[in-house]
């Protein structure tokens, strides 16, 4: 079964915390969730996320059914079973994807003809077709096969591509089976807040059990995108789990949970992590830096991660100026245990009623190091 409860709204801001029980567990909300693209969150291990905290993580249809191929996966036992990951899993829809990294494509209303980024051969990617491929995967929660307009977007781009993502929304739904997996719809509309509430209220008629904010973190100013979420929050239903596509770094995160988000996702922690960059409370630090190679401090003082409990910014610039492998997993573990720890940290503050000021000396401590 799949449901999510509000187990306690705080009285100052739209933060709330919550239980999303997926069909392989139950998580607390708001969650951050790793990425694993290629069915690996890169250079973790299942016991190793599992370490961090990790309760729910992300693959994508795109990338899988280009490389293994979902049926591969289906005869392996669905991707729980292939990457030997027994807790949940979302997968992406790959409309972002085909839209962003495939060079070429033409989207009609039956979907979208793309080239392959990786050997150039031509695809096609519907709404149908990302539902069987999901079903495939086996993952806990699919993602509806969405457009995500670029930004900035004219009003009447946003509009039309909104109103066939809805067209392609109800095809999703109409075609889906597999009952150990749910559907999230995926709101549209760019930065206009017209076009924000009409696909609240289009999604919310069908009934989706989730639903994803989708089109934003797309290069939008950070204001515009709170403005979206303030706009939108209103009209969303109350009961069910909100998901605020690609997002985001530590402030970002902050600010949309007190915007009444739930559920994040972000390839930065990993991403930054290979090229040496690693969160801190006062900011990004840069840890390969050549200011680091006779700095035998932790990453950060009182980090409890792994890395800081047992290495020092030296061993670890030596390791990332030398290409060895174990310097970016060690900056990947301080960076997932930095999202996860601060996930933490704002549930414990809702529940303490006292989000806004931990908000407030986070942020403050955070923007003086000028992300
Ligand atoms: C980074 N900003 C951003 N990401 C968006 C994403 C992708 C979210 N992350 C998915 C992971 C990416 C790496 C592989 C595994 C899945 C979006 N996805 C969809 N379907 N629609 C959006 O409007 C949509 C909008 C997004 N904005
Ligand atoms: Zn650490």
């Amino acid at each position: 079964m799949f449901s999510f409860k509000v187990l306690k709204k705080d009285p100052k801001t739209r933060a709330r915390l919550g239980l999303l029980k997926t069909f392989h567990n139950a998580v607390e909300t708001p969650v951050f969730m790793p990425v694993g693209t290629l069915a690996t969150v890169k250079t973790m291990s299942p016991e190793e996320l599992k370490e961090l905290g990790a309760e729910i993580i992300l693959s994508n249809t795109y990338h899988l059914y280009l490389r293994p191929g979902e049926q591969l996966i289906a005869k392996a036992g669905g991707l729980h079973k292939f990457m030997n990951w027994d807790r949940a899993i979302l997968t992406d829809s790959g409309g972002f994807q085909v839209f962003s990294l495939g060079p070429l494509r033409t989207i009609t209303e039956e979907g979208v003809t793309f080239k392959s980024h990786i050997d150039g051969s031509t695809h096609f990617m519907s709404p149908e077709k990302a539902v069987k491929i999901q079903e495939a995967l086996g993952s806990d929660i699919a993602m509806v096969f969405d457009e995500c307009a670029p930004y900035p977007a004219d009003y009447s781009y946003a509009r039309e591509a909104m109103l066939r993502t809805h067209r392609w929304a109800k095809r999703c739904k109409e075609v889906h089976q597999r009952e150990d997996q749910v559907q999230f719809g995926i709101i549209q509309g760019s930065t206009y807040a017209d076009l924000r509430v009409e696909s609240a209220k289009y999604l919310t008629e069908l009934d989706f059990p989730g639903y994803a904010i989708g089109g934003l973190s797309v290069g939008e100013p950070k204001p515009l995108m709170y403005e979206m979420l303030e706009v939108l929050e209103p009209h969303l239903p109350a009961d069910k789990p909100r998901y605020l596509m690609g997002v985001g770094s530590p402030d970002a995160l902050i600010e949309g949970v007190i915007r009444g988000i739930d559920m994040f996702d972000c390839v930065l922690p990993t991403r930054i992590a290979r090229n040496g960059t690693v969160f801190t409370k006062y900011g990004k630090l840069v840890v390969r830096n050549a200011i680091f190679k006779e700095d035998f401090r932790p990453i950060e003082e009182d980090c409890q991660c792994y890395t800081c409990r047992n290495y020092s910014r030296a061993y670890i610039r030596h390791l990332l100026h030398n290409d060895e492998v174990l310097g970016i997993r060690l900056t990947t573990i301080h960076n997932l245990h930095f999202l996860i720890n601060l996930m933490r940290e704002i549930k414990k503050a809702i529940r303490e009623d006292r989000l806004l000021s931990f908000a407030w000396e986070f942020l403050q401590n955070y923007e003086q190091g000028k992300e």
